[in-house]
């Protein structure tokens, strides 16, 4: 039984990022929020059921979200954001904590939606959240203390790793950490489809693939700022690897990558101004 306001959390939407939300907070190992303490508000009958029956977690009204969870967590689509906003407003009070993980929605567009003057922090968490090892940028509302930020930094380290950056780079880092998952989950999909060219099995080809991506992620993740020197590290001179980054040099595969986060960061100021 949900009873108290300031260790509740109300996730507001749990698709696709809510629920991988919802699986890195309460599958982690001294989860900061237990399923009793996790209210979901989802419009879909269908998705709510499966939230409830997958993570144990209560499913409410915007309404009773705001009188019983101290913290909002908005994770619902742009154009849905001020929908949301305008029907919670009514029930917060100033000390209510409001997290938006939507994409493009700016600081100010909700504060200027709500009534009262809120602690707001904007975050670009992504996907990976759902086996803690998100990367979640933050970025403090003009209400929000130091303590505010410190809090949601706490609660999205739960899920991985977190960055705080000015809000002005959040469009950028949209492009790269927050739909950075689906560009590696591509190059897995065509590496894939290319161990089928080549004669093997598609199940060989998937763990071979999959193995690869995980090994190489830990691998950057302990260089650092040396990608560039893994990568010679594989490629021996006048050897197979070197021939393969020909190809893809000959792609364009490096300008391509440039123009998809570039495109990724446009479309986020444009849904902004819709
Ligand atoms: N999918 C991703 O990898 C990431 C998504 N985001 C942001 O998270 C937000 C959600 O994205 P997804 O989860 O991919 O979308 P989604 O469509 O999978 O999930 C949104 C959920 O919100 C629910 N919903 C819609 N209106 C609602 C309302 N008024 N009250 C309660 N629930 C409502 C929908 O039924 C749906 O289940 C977006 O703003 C997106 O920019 C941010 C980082 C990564
Ligand atoms: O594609 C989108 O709009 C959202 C934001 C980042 C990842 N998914």
């Amino acid at each position: 039984m949900v009873s108290d306001i300031s260790t509740t959390l109300a996730l507001i939407g749990g698709g696709n990022m809510g629920s991988a939300m919802l699986a890195g907070l309460l599958g982690g190992e001294s989860p900061p929020y237990t399923s009793d303490r996790i209210l979901v508000v989802e419009a879909s009958p269908e998705r709510a059921e499966y939230l409830t029956s997958t993570f144990g977690v209560a499913t409410t009204t915007l309404d009773e979200a705001a009188q019983r969870a101290g913290t909002i967590l908005i994770v619902v689509k742009p154009y849905h954001v001020a929908g949301v906003l305008a029907e919670l407003s009514g029930n917060l009070t100033d000390e209510h904590l409001i997290i938006s993980a939507a994409g493009a929605i700016g600081i100010a567009q909700i504060e200027g939606s709500l009534a009262g003057k809120n602690p707001v922090v904007r975050c670009m968490p992504n996907t990976a959240a759902s086996v803690g090892e998100g990367m979640t940028a933050i970025s403090a509302g003009t209400h929000a203390q130091p303590a505010d930020l410190d809090k949601v930094q706490s609660l999205m380290e739960c899920v991985g790793r977190v960055v705080r950056v000015p809000e002005s780079q959040l469009d950028a880092v949209t492009a790269l950490s927050g739909s950075g998952p689906a560009y590696f989950f591509y190059l897995a999909e065509a590496l894939i489809d290319a161990g089928v060219l080549l004669g093997l099995s598609r199940p060989l080809a998937v763990e071979l693939v999959n193995q690869t991506a995980v090994g190489a992620g830990l691998m950057l993740r302990e260089a650092g700022d040396e990608a560039v020197r893994l990568r010679a590290e594989v490629s021996s001179p006048g050897g197979m690897t070197i021939a393969a980054i020909r190809a893809l040099e000959g792609g364009a595969v490096r300008a391509a990558v440039m123009s998809a986060a570039e495109a990724a960061r446009d479309r986020s100021v444009e849904q902004r101004s819709a």
